[in-house]
């Protein structure tokens, strides 16, 4: 007979009790451990998960108020909510049964039991706590989807030879498991590829999590990527599930690798190479399937020269290469993908469909995009809101260096025109490397992201 998979803990100050209980339990489930002294339950608990607890609700000799019981009960549910307990009453104490259930006891047991009445309680308790488990990762993976999913994007739009190049590379990749790096400046691309690796995959009906590694302190690291315990550490107020587990079966997308600290490189190689996570707080290692794809704006291999990225991880990363082009050398996908962002905010703002004269097409080809796709973006999505008309024309467009309002920014010393001008400009200087430009103008990534939002850059 095939055991069932479940991880049973059986609480009892009487050794007979917990002999019968582990043999009878351990024909059917695949592990039944015991504990006769129940202060050991915290430390139980934090060695690994239980799915089912049965515990005893009096522990001295002649005491029948149950009060140690419940309180064991409500420890074992603040450590591991997940875990159901089922209660062992002696006859005559079901009401006291009935109120652990009020306290969260998922049932209870009346000794001395029927086998097959324990078998069938047991068995639905490991129901419950799969469902609770269940629950528990859906609600993780939609919190952390609902963040995600502004930046979600459709297919990958160009048909220039740089893009049909990145292309093959993609198809090919797709259907294997391989971890892929993705190349490229800022705004290129490289999370569009790596959504549209993960939709043409084997697992594409399951999650894809973004994390931008560039936006994570290196205090909160561990617990965004692979979760903590209750009470790990001071803000730590429930259970937490890692980005690791929540995209299990699913698809990690690493963005900017190249921003981690050799401490934390060397964590998330370790993880890499094991499949494993332990979470912050316990010692217990949760296996985790996941395609991990990792990109990067940085170019690693003189970051490896340099020292500053670790070489066994950049060849644990980098088992397929895609580089995404900057949109200066696909200039023929300009067209395209302008009319692709018209179509989207013309929608957006109630406006009727807007053309674009040829001129203005040659302009924008002209220009060198230093912000790539996530400029010309923004751009269109400015000359939108600025025209009149069912034609935009150049003046809808301001590109930074060619504007006279450049100059007319110190003229007034407005605050904003001062910052928006020199974040333009610090991009310009670091040839569209957002991380590098945020650097220099002493923000961090996200705050950077959120200037350039505010201003439409
Ligand atoms: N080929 C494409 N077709 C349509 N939209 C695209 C394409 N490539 C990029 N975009 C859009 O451009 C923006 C930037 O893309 P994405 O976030 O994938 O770039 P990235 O290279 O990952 O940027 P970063 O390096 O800053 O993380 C997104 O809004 C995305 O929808």
């Amino acid at each position: 007979m095939t055991k069932q998979q479940g991880k049973i803990l059986v609480v009892d100050d009487d050794e007979i009790i917990l002999l019968t209980a582990k043999m009878f339990l351990e024909q059917y489930f695949s592990e039944v451990n015991t504990l006769n002294i129940p202060k050991n339950i915290p430390d139980e608990l934090d060695k690994q998960t239980y799915d089912v607890v049965l515990l005893d609700m009096n522990f001295r000799q002649g005491e029948t108020s149950g009060k140690e019981g419940m309180k064991w009960l409500k420890e074992i549910i603040s450590i591991s909510p997940e875990t159901s307990v089922l209660l062992m009453t002696a006859y005559g104490e079901v009401n006291l049964a009935v109120e652990a259930m009020k306290e969260g006891a998922a049932d209870f047991i009346v000794k001395p039991w029927q086998n097959e009445r324990l078998l069938a309680t047991v068995q639905t308790a490991l129901k419950l706590s799969d469902q609770q488990k269940q629950v528990r990762h859906l609600k993780s993976q939609q919190k952390i989807l609902s963040s995600s999913a502004d930046h979600q994007a459709g297919d990958i739009i160009g048909r220039s030879k740089a893009i049909k190049e990145a292309f093959t590379i993609i198809n090919k990749v797709a259907k294997t498991d391989a971890d892929v790096l993705i190349l490229g400046e800022n705004g290129t691309g490289k999370e569009v590829a790596a959504r549209a690796i993960h939709r043409q995959s084997n697992r594409a009906d399951q999650v894809f999590i973004s994390v931008d590694l560039g936006s994570i302190s290196e205090t909160l690291f561990e617990s965004e990527l692979f979760g903590h315990k209750k009470g790990a550490f001071t803000d730590a107020k429930e259970d937490r599930t890692g980005r690791f587990e929540a995209a299990s079966g699913g698809t990690l997308f690493l963005d900017e690798i190249g921003n981690l600290s050799l401490a934390l490189q060397a964590k998330l190689l370790t993880v890499l190479q094991n499949r494993k996570i332990i979470k912050v707080g316990s010692n217990h290692p949760v296996e985790v399937d996941v395609r991990v794809i990792c990109a990067t704006n940085s170019n690693l291999y003189n970051m490896v020269s340099e020292g500053s990225f670790r070489e066994d991880l950049l060849y644990r990363i980098n088992t397929v290469e895609c580089t995404i082009p900057p949109l200066r050398n696909r200039i023929e996908d300009i067209p395209l993908l302008t009319d692709h962002f018209l179509e989207i905010y013309c929608k957006k703002y109630n406006k009727s469909k807007l053309y674009l004269p040829e001129g203005v097409i040659k302009r924008l080809q002209k220009y060198s995009w230093p912000g790539n796709i996530r400029e010309l973006q923004h751009a269109i999505e400015r000359a939108v809101i600025m025209s009149d008309g069912n034609e935009l024309q150049s003046r809808d467009f301001s590109f930074p260096g060619d504007s006279p309002k450049e100059e007319q920014v110190f003229d007034n010393y407005n605050l904003e025109n001062l910052e928006a001008w020199a974040i333009k400009n610090a991009i310009k200087k670091h040839n569209g490397n957002i991380s590098h430009a945020a650097k220099e103008l002493g923000l961090s990534r996200g705050a950077m992201y959120r200037r350039m939002e505010k201003y439409g850059i």
